[in-house]
């Protein structure tokens, strides 16, 4: 096949692009990727010792309340529900997550009405005096007042993010919402489900297109790979690798945290009653522990065995290590402006996916975002141009 459309990354932003241009204008795309698999950090596989699905970069839940994108991926896979309900250790004690109106209560050991907790939080949040609350600390405080904030978000950030509280952007913290009823889902998402037979399924049928080849194990970057930088302003790239690598690091390394997991197999068929328990306090090392089998209540899994994996956050600073969150601290911000003004001037090279534009997407944002690339500039392009130039393949 000569490619007429190269797309680096074969996560989700990557394989909606080459499905929607092998679709809708018939073009061979070559998708690459530098990893063993597809999917980017959805993927996920069988626990060799339990057959449990285990996501291999830590948990992902779909979640969406975009209609399209719903309909969309239903194309590839069935879903099958799941809402993920939060829990938090703190000293020793669990709570329900996010704050909700169970949190509060058993936090203030109160009987509290919805009204009578708002006017407690309003209470407790009106001890901020600062200015405008834009980075995390003083939005926590600012919503929830400095107690809460302390007992389940100060350590917990400051696990996961290794930064200064209040040099990180309040939209970290706003991810999750604040209830004043006992409904502890994670996600306020119309659709919150499961990919019935894993991601793995998932991303393998998003890329079965008679049009779609992947190959994995390509490092697009290397100039020895044997499809590389090389077709630049040739062939049009959708590129979703990391934005600084691409550009050498010419505006500084862009700051990114990465996981460490620890993964125990235990000789019981449950290990904690959930899928996520948070880990609140500081003292404790890891963020948080992830017990697979909940995810898939209705699946036939073993019922004396049971795969549990611990979560540890550090920065990603040694080379090798896996991008997962961007830190999106102050100095961050006016490298990306700089990265931005050179993505712009790329010839025939779109950035996409979080990689590749330093953000933080859920999976549903990624899928958004690839189609409506496709939608405003991709398609205009292609449908304005003859594309030319294959690659050798
Ligand atoms: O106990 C907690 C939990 C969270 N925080 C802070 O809130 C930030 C956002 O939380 P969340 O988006 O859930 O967490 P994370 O960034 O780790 O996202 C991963 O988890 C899943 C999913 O959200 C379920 O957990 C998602 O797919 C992943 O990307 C968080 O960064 C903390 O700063 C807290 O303080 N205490």
């Amino acid at each position: 096949m000569s490619p007429q459309l190269i797309v680096v990354g074969a996560g989700l932003f990557g394989l909606t692009v080459a499905r929607e241009a092998a679709e809708r204008h018939g073009l061979h795309v070559l998708v690459l990727d530098r990893r063993s698999h597809l999917g980017g950090n959805a993927w996920s596989e069988a626990d060799p010792e339990t057959g449990i699905e285990v996501h291999r970069y830590g948990p992902h839940f779909f979640h969406t309340n975009n209609e399209r994108v719903w309909t969309y991926l239903n194309r590839f896979t069935a879903f099958t529900p799941f809402s993920y309900r939060g829990q938090s250790n703190h000293r020793g004690e669990i709570f329900p997550l996010p704050v909700n109106l169970a949190t509060i209560n058993q936090f203030y050991r109160a009987a509290m009405s919805p009204d009578e907790a708002r006017a407690r939080l309003r209470e407790e949040a009106s001890m901020y005096q600062g200015g405008p609350a834009t980075n995390f600390e003083d939005k926590a405080i600012s919503l929830i007042g400095r107690p809460l904030y302390e007992a389940f978000f100060k350590g917990y950030t400051t696990k996961q993010w290794q930064t200064d509280l209040r040099l990180l952007p309040a939209e970290t913290l706003t991810r999750l919402p604040i209830r004043y009823t006992y409904d502890n889902r994670w996600f306020n998402d119309k659709y919150q489900a499961q990919p019935a037979d894993g991601y793995a399924a998932w991303m393998r049928s998003m890329a079965d297109h008679p049009r779609i080849e992947v190959r994995l194990g390509v490092d697009f970057l290397s100039p020895t790979a044997e499809v590389n930088r090389g077709v630049v302003g040739r062939v049009p790239v959708v590129y979703t690798g990391p934005v600084d690598e691409y550009f050498g690091d010419a505006e500084g390394r862009l700051s990114w945290r990465t996981l460490d997991f620890h993964t125990e197999v235990h000789p019981t068929g449950d290990f904690q009653g959930t899928a996520i328990v948070n880990y609140a306090d500081v003292e404790v090392p890891w963020t948080r522990i992830v017990e697979y089998r909940h995810v898939h209540p209705e699946r036939d899994y073993p019922a004396d065995r049971t795969v549990t994996v611990k979560e540890f956050s550090r920065f990603a600073d040694t080379p090798g290590d896996e991008p997962y969150y961007p830190v999106n601290a102050v100095e961050d911000r006016a490298r990306l402006t700089r990265y931005r003004a050179r993505m712009e001037a790329e010839p025939l090279v779109w950035f996409g996916g979080r990689l590749g534009t330093y953000q933080y997407l859920d999976m549903h944002m990624a899928v958004a975002a690839a189609l409506s690339l496709m939608d405003n500039k991709l398609s205009p392009y292609l449908q304005t141009q003859t594309v030319g130039d294959p690659v050798a393949s």
